[in-house]
């Protein structure tokens, strides 16, 4: 698999959007940063700073409630996976993870019919802790405002990409994002061993469009870095005002590989402190097929960079769950890596389809 080689993540100022020699400027930058890197920053973005603050602040309260209460909001009550995941309860790349999270997501009706495909009950509502009422607008502020900055770049991708028109890649939206609150407890001071503990093991994002991530601990707080072309892992410094964004695995395939989902993973030494993030994950449309999304832009994205000209053909293939997996939609591929990843709720709501889907490597 094809991957660049890089020593830095660049810095994109979103601001130089709105003149014409500056946008021109950025837009270049932006297309480096999707071809080479596929992972950068941005900064003066245009979220309000109180609607981060308020989330940064809410983080320490919400998983500080008692267990109880955690508890009654718990993922395992949600066919949607929508709620609280307690530490190790989900693995990465074969290890436990240690980390706790919250997952919301727009708030949608669950379908009603019976007659939609089964994937559709991923679309649900979320589980709002009984007592800590006031994170719901905090969190229904947050997700609106980043439902905006994801429009407003996925503007900017298609323009730096050369598209005709971001019709398209619009068209390949959900009406659902996902948000993440994510807490990384310290790690115990244990002389004997220089091991990395696992926060999140090494993956490519498979269930956005797009993340925008924000790092919602003090800069000194390290944990994140992303895999070079030359098999080092970079770090990702937390910088102020900042969001990161990397590219998930549907937008890979789409541009038939011309802009890579890269691999990252969060992992600490022996006594760091604790880590707060917030993951935003930007969605694909449920239904959208692996035909439409490796065909529709395939001419476009054909020979699209001279920099192609030396990868041989294999290596244009896109590694890819979704193109490599069994299952024809975006929807049905993500249903089948949300129930991998959470067995508990796989077994208590999608029975019918459990086995196959565990068992179809
Ligand atoms: O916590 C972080 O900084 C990254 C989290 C992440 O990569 C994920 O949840 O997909
Ligand atoms: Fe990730």
């Amino acid at each position: 698999m094809n991957q660049h080689k890089f020593a830095k993540i660049p810095i994109l100022d979103l601001s130089l959007a709105d003149a014409p020699t500056s946008r021109t400027r950025l837009l270049k930058d932006l297309r480096h940063a999707l071809t080479e890197v596929g992972f950068l920053y941005i900064v003066n973005h245009g979220v309000p700073e109180v609607a981060i603050s308020d989330i940064i602040d809410a983080l320490p309260n919400l998983f500080s409630l008692p267990a109880q209460a955690k508890e009654e909001v718990a993922l395992h009550n949600s066919p949607h996976f929508l709620g609280y995941s307690s530490l190790r309860s989900e693995t990465t790349a074969g290890k436990a993870d240690s980390r706790e999270q919250f997952e919301f997501a727009t708030e949608l009706e669950a379908p009603t019919s019976g007659a939609e495909p089964l994937y559709e009950l991923l679309r649900g509502p979320n589980q709002w802790p009984p007592s800590y009422p006031s994170i719901r607008p905090i969190i229904g502020t947050y997700l609106s405002e980043l439902t905006a900055l994801g429009e407003r770049f996925l503007r900017l991708v298609a323009e730096s990409l050369s598209l005709p028109s971001d019709e398209t890649l619009f068209s390949f939206l959900s009406d659902q994002h996902r948000l993440k609150l994510v807490r990384y407890p310290p790690t115990p001071l244990d002389t004997c061993s220089d091991d990395l503990i696992q926060g999140v093991g090494p993956h490519k994002d498979s269930s956005g469009w797009w993340t925008f991530l924000l790092q919602a601990s003090s800069p000194e707080v390290r944990g994140l870095q992303v895999l070079s072309g030359d098999g080092s892992w970079v770090e990702v410094p937390n910088i102020p005002g900042s969001f990161v964004v990397n590219i998930g695995q549907a937008f890979e395939v789409v541009t038939g590989g011309v802009c890579k989902a890269t691999t990252h993973r969060v992992v600490f030494p022996p006594g760091a402190p604790e880590r707060y993030s917030v993951p935003f994950f930007q969605g694909v449309r449920r239904s959208l097929t692996k035909e439409e999304a490796s065909e529709t832009l395939k001419k476009h994205f054909a020979g699209f960079l001279d920099r192609r000209v030396d990868d041989g053909p294999e290596e244009a293939e896109v590694d890819s769950s979704f193109l490599k997996g069994k299952y024809d939609t975006w929807g049905e591929s993500q249903l089948r890596t949300k129930i991998r990843s959470h067995p508990d709720v796989g077994r208590k709501f999608y029975g019918d389809v459990f086995d196959r889907y565990v068992n179809d490597d």
